[in-house]
């Protein structure tokens, strides 16, 4: 991959292609300070046909906050910065070991590996119209927007409880919709049984994807306030399942599974 500038010297990056149940991450480790970003060369890095491709790109650095692990910042193809990201931050789990504590724009998450699987703890949901946020006041547990409810995992989520194959039909002009001044990540959940749901989510600045952490955890919310589920309920989206639980005025914990899929390097042509 290259990068063209009038004056250039060639610099290496190292990555890992991970992803969780399909959502596709590209890990760069930045930890020694030596990597710089532009918004250009994160949508360039995530383009599945000139780069090599991802759902999010996650930037690892050094911790700011006292009891965190690792620094890691969520990035959309579009170039966007994601508050939350719940299948990469159980791939950070992997990458980094250890049960490290992740500081995200979010705060600090906890992360446990539990056999096979990877548990975050994905912080307590925002349901204030203002946190979320939306443009004005509103219920947001029964928004005028086909009857959804939103909430905040630290990043934006509308569910509607719609079939999940209205996804691709109706998330692209909802995720700009003058109601989310930040945009926002749709997901079309089918309430199976009390324990078990279906669920499609058009990700804000991805498009489809096949799956999502954060819109698994807000599904939940979002149905468990309406008594739609309970509070412990099996996500199911394209290639597997996530078990959210959300603690009574408490935090919600998200388990799943997260894998490694090859390592490489990006060469880049960096201005001197
Ligand atoms: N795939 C993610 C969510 C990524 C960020 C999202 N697109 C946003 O802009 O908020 C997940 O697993 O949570």
């Amino acid at each position: 991959m290259t990068f063209i500038s009038a004056q250039s010297a060639s610099v290496k990056i190292a990555f890992t292609k991970m992803h969780g149940l399909g959502n596709d991450f590209i890990v760069l480790d930045n930890r020694s300070n030596m990597i710089t970003l532009t918004e250009v060369m994160i949508r360039h890095i995530c383009d599945r046909h000139l780069g090599i491709g991802c759902d999010q790109l996650v930037l690892l650095s050094n911790p700011t906050l006292e009891g965190a692990s690792v620094r890691v910042q969520f990035f959309n193809p579009d170039g966007s910065e994601a508050g939350a990201c719940g299948n990469a931050s159980r791939c950070v789990a992997k990458f980094i070991g250890h049960n490290p504590v992740i500081e995200t724009q979010n705060g600090l998450l906890p992360t446990f590996k539990e056999g096979e699987l990877y548990r975050v703890v994905m912080g307590v949901p925002k349901l204030a119209w203002q946190d979320i946020p939306l443009s004005h006041e509103a219920d947001t547990a029964h928004l005028p927007l086909y009857d959804g409810a939103a909430c905040s995992m630290g990043n934006p989520h509308l569910t509607l409880f719609r079939p999940i194959k209205e996804a691709a039909l109706l998330g692209p002009e909802l995720e700009h919709h003058a109601l989310f001044p930040q945009r926002a990540n749709i997901g079309f959940a089918e309430i199976l049984s009390p324990t078990h749901m279906r669920l499609r989510v058009w990700e804000r600045g991805a498009g489809l994807t096949l799956a999502c952490g954060s819109g698994a955890c807000a599904a939940v919310v979002n149905a468990a306030r309406r008594n739609l589920v309970k509070r412990k309920c099996t996500v199911t989206m394209e290639k597997g399942d996530l078990q959210i639980i959300w603690e009574e005025n408490g935090p919600v914990h998200m388990i799943g599974p997260a894998e490694t899929v090859f390592t490489g390097q990006i060469l880049m042509d960096q201005a001197v």
